[in-house]
This record gives structure tokens, C-alpha cells and sequence, in this order.
């Protein structure tokens, strides 16, 4: 079966007065429909610009270079135009982020958003089609008013209802792909653990793909399928999420599991004492 995504060989430089930086090193990853697949690694190593490579924002900006391929549903992103890409985004492909509360606009009630949501893939869908919709999203959801929700502002909801809103904004319009950057790290870790098992209930339902962008191990070994560990703009190692877990090969990899916190103390270890070769060659679980 055809992946929903296909990167190949992705490179990307800032250009700036004093040269070109090199931020993603030749990147390949792909999903397959209904996949959950987590990228993981320290802040700086590449995440959120491979995110928004794949929504197709950093391409309109002017001192990003980009080459490689990225193939989202059996089509080459690269050879869209602008507005196409612009039409992708939020129907076929969606994005939820770590703040839900910053996210949603305060300016409107969340049905005004939902009906703005809703007409990215239906222009003509009237009010009240898109509040009908919007009740039966909010009920996946598992919000119990509907009603009451849809009439607030974002500003009025708690942070795990603004999630649980996004959420259900984010696979109205039923994506193939959706990409989850850090959710809900804004939220007490309650919350998060809640608003994160019913996203994974949901898209499982839903048969959606996942990119899972986090720096939560422990989250990632409860979610995802398979894993891609980033490291300084390079892949250093993948497989399914058992298999790296249970047997990490690559030092960085070591290092990152390492360095999860633990409660019995010792505090955080820094990972940049450590003295394996993080440019080890990439290793892949089969
Ligand atoms: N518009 C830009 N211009 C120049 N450099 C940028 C730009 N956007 C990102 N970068 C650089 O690209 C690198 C990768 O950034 P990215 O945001 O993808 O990291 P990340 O892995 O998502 O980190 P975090 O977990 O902290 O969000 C960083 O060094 C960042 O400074």
C-alpha cells in the first residue's frame, strides 16, 4: 500500500548574512496509513522544521533552501504550487501544537473557529450543517457539553478542554496525516496523559496517520508505532518502538534514554558530557 508520507534525502539550510546553515542533513522517514510514527530529540535537532517542511510553510519563506523529496498521499509537495499546498493544509494533512489554549483564536467562539475549520473543505457548509458537525466532533471527544463549549471562547475553557477542542478541530475535516508537535506540553501531565489516549483512540478509529513530534520518551513508547531519533539534522536510528527501546544501539540514542528524569533523584543528566560518537552510523531495527 502507497505510504501517506515518503521523505527521501530532505535537506534544508538558512541562508543568512554570514553563509548558509545547514539544519536537516539528508532526512528519510516515512508512514504508512494509520501509522503513529515518533521523531524524537533534543531541542535545536531538526523537528519542527521537518513539520512544517511537510505542511509546506518554510517553502515560502526566502532564505530557506530545500532539497530531497517529500511525497504526502502519492504526491511530490515540491511540484504543488503554493496554493495548492495552502489547500492541503488543514483537510488532507492538519496540525495540532503545545499550547491548545494560544492556539485557538480568543477573538471567536469555538463554533465561529469550527465553521472556519469546516469550510477549508466545504466552502459553502452552512452554520448550522457546521455546528451539527462540530457537536458530533466535540462528543469524540468525550465532551459532554457540546453545546456550552461551542458558545465560549477559548479563553473561558481549561487547557485540557481547549486541547480536547483542538483535537477534534484537528480531524474534522478527516486528515491522512496528522502532525502532533509536542502535544499538549503545555498541560499538567494528568491532563496530557488523558488528552493524549484519546487522540490515539481516535485517530486508531479514524485510521489516520500520525507524526508524533516529542521529547517525552516515555510518552512516545506509549503511542507511537515506530520511532526515528533525530540527532543534529540526522536520523541516527529507528524501528519499531519496542525494538529501540529495548535495544538501543546507536551512543545518542543511549544517551537520550538515559537522560530521561527519574524520581528516585540524580536530576537530569546533561547528555552533552557524554563521550559516545553521536555521528555513529544510523542504525536500523528491522
Ligand atoms: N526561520 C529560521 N531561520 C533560521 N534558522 C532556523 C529557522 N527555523 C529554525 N531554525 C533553526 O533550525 C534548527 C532546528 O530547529 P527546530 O525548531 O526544528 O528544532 P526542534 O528539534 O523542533 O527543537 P524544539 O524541540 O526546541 O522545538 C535550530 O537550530 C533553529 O535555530
Amino acid at each position: 500500500m502507497d505510504k501517506t508520507l515518503a521523505i527521501s534525502d530532505l535537506k534544508l539550510a538558512f541562508k543568512s548574512y554570514s553563509g548558509l546553515s545547514e539544519v536537516l542533513h539528508g532526512i528519510s522517514l516515512d508512514i504508512a496509513p494509520g501509522e503513529t510514527v515518533a521523531l524524537v530529540g533534543e531541542s535545536g535537532s531538526g523537528k519542527s522544521v521537518t513539520a512544517r517542511i511537510i505542511l509546506g510553510l518554510l517553502q515560502r519563506l526566502p532564505n530557506a533552501r530545500i532539497s530531497g523529496q517529500v511525497m504526502f498521499d502519492g504526491r511530490d509537495l515540491e511540484k504543488l504550487s503554493e496554493a495548492e499546498r495552502y489547500a492541503l493544509r488543514g483537510t488532507a494533512m492538519s496540525m495540532i501544537f503545545q499550547d491548545p489554549t494560544s492556539a485557538l483564536n480568543p477573538v471567536f467562539t469555538i463554533d465561529v473557529l469550527f465553521h472556519e475549520v469546516l469550510k477549508r473543505r466545504d466552502p459553502s457548509i452552512s452554520a448550522h450543517e457546521a455546528r451539527v458537525k462540530a457537536r458530533a466532533a466535540l462528543e469524540e471527544v468525550a465532551i459532554t457539553e457540546p453545546e456550552r463549549v461551542l458558545q465560549s471562547y477559548s479563553f473561558q475553557l481549561s487547557g485540557g478542554m481547549n486541547q480536547r477542542v483542538m483535537i477534534a478541530m484537528a480531524l474534522a475535516n478527516e486528515p491522512k496525516l496528522l502532525l502532533a508537535d509536542e502535544p499538549g506540553t503545555a498541560l499538567d501531565v494528568t491532563v496530557q496523559a488523558q488528552t493524549l489516549k484519546l487522540m490515539a483512540d481516535l485517530v486508531e478509529r479514524h485510521g489516520t496517520s500520525v507524526l508524533f513530534i516529542s521529547h517525552n520518551l516515555g510518552v512516545v513508547r506509549e503511542f507511537a508505532d515506530r520511532v526515528y531519533v533525530i540527532y543534529k539534522g540526522r536520523i541516527v536510528e529507528t524501528g519499531p518502538t519496542a525494538a529501540l527501546f529495548d535495544n538501543p544501539e546507536h551512543p545518542y540514542t543511549r544517551a537520550l534514554l538515559r537522560a530521561v528524569p527519574r524520581i528516585t533523584g540524580g536530576g537530569i543528566p546533561d547528555i552533552s558530557e557524554d563521550t559516545g560518537d553521536f555521528f555513529a552510523p544510523m542504525v536500523v531495527h528491522s
